[in-house]
């Protein structure tokens, strides 16, 4: 099970887990968080433990693109160019979707960009200028039709909400998931699968391949039924772990993700 193969438990003819404790919202002893739960621990992050927006970003970033590089091997593409389409929405999972663009051209894949909102502030000009001095194309509409999208990419990035997402989906938005329900090209969802209630998902949504789940899974990861869940955002210091009691499991030596 996981836990032995995470803590290097073998046999042990099912002895209590040390790391995994059962209750509501766990899964293998795992919490998966309510939407302000997860943004109780994200203020926590940033007020009383002093971490920069563009620290965690980064670190968030990396993870997704070191889980992706895992899921979905350059070796594995079966196309000439290992195309990845990565789409940013006007919050901070949008950021994340950005520093990872950069790590994956760093990791040899050739992403492109498509960032219909994008906030006036320094921290987001400056991730657009990091990925344009790499060569990531900024796609300036989004193709309408999903054959062009399956002809052209490989992998689709959601990048657009995260757990503050609420409510109907706002243009251009709304056209942007009705296209990528149609794709046949995986999708991989960066913590949340956009336009899915934070805790109780949406079953008329985008169905992704992937999700990242960044610091801890929230609930709606519950109806998440693609091939690759991971676990990233190895951040959090312990004293917040515990204060949350979310239970997570020991990644292996220095990695940055663990699939779940
Ligand atoms: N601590 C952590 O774990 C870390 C978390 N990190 C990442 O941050 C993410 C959370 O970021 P976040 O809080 O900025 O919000 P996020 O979900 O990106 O979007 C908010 C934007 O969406 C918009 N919007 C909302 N609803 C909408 C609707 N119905 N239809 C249309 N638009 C809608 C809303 O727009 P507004 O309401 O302002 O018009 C706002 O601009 C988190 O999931 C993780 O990926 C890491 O970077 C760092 C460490
Ligand atoms: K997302």
């Amino acid at each position: 099970d996981t836990c032995a193969r995470i803590a290097g438990v073998t046999g042990g003819g099912g002895a209590p887990c040390r790391k995994y404790r059962a209750g509501p919202d766990m899964a293998g002893g795992l919490k998966y968080l309510s939407q302000e739960e997860a943004q109780a621990v994200d203020e926590e992050l940033f007020n009383e433990y002093k971490f920069s927006v563009d620290q965690l970003m980064e670190l968030a970033g990396l993870s997704c693109a070191t889980a992706i590089a895992k899921a979905y091997p350059i070796s594995s593409f079966t196309s000439n160019l290992p195309s990845v389409l990565v789409v940013c929405g006007p919050g901070n999972n949008g950021g994340d979707g950005l520093v990872c663009a950069r790590h994956l051209k760093l990791f040899g894949y050739e992403p492109a960009i498509f960032y219909p909102k994008q906030p006036n502030k320094t921290l987001f000009e400056n991730l657009c200028t990091q990925c344009r001095k790499m060569d990531i194309p900024f796609l300036p509409e989004f193709p309408q039709e999903a054959e062009v999208i399956d002809g052209a990419y490989s992998l689709v990035i959601d990048a657009i909400f995260g757990f503050s997402f609420k409510g109907a989906v706002r243009e251009p938005f709304g056209s942007i998931l009705n296209t990528l329900k149609q794709i046949t090209i995986p999708i991989a969802s960066v913590d949340i699968p956009s336009g899915w209630d934070v805790e109780k998902g949406n079953k008329e949504g985008i169905q992704p391949d992937m999700l990242i789940s960044l610091t801890a899974p929230k609930q709606s990861a519950h109806h998440f039924t693609g091939r690759y869940h991971y676990l990233g955002g190895r951040f959090v210091p312990m004293a917040l772990q515990e204060k949350y009691k979310l239970n997570l499991p020991l990644y292996p030596d220095t990695d940055c993700v663990l699939k779940l």
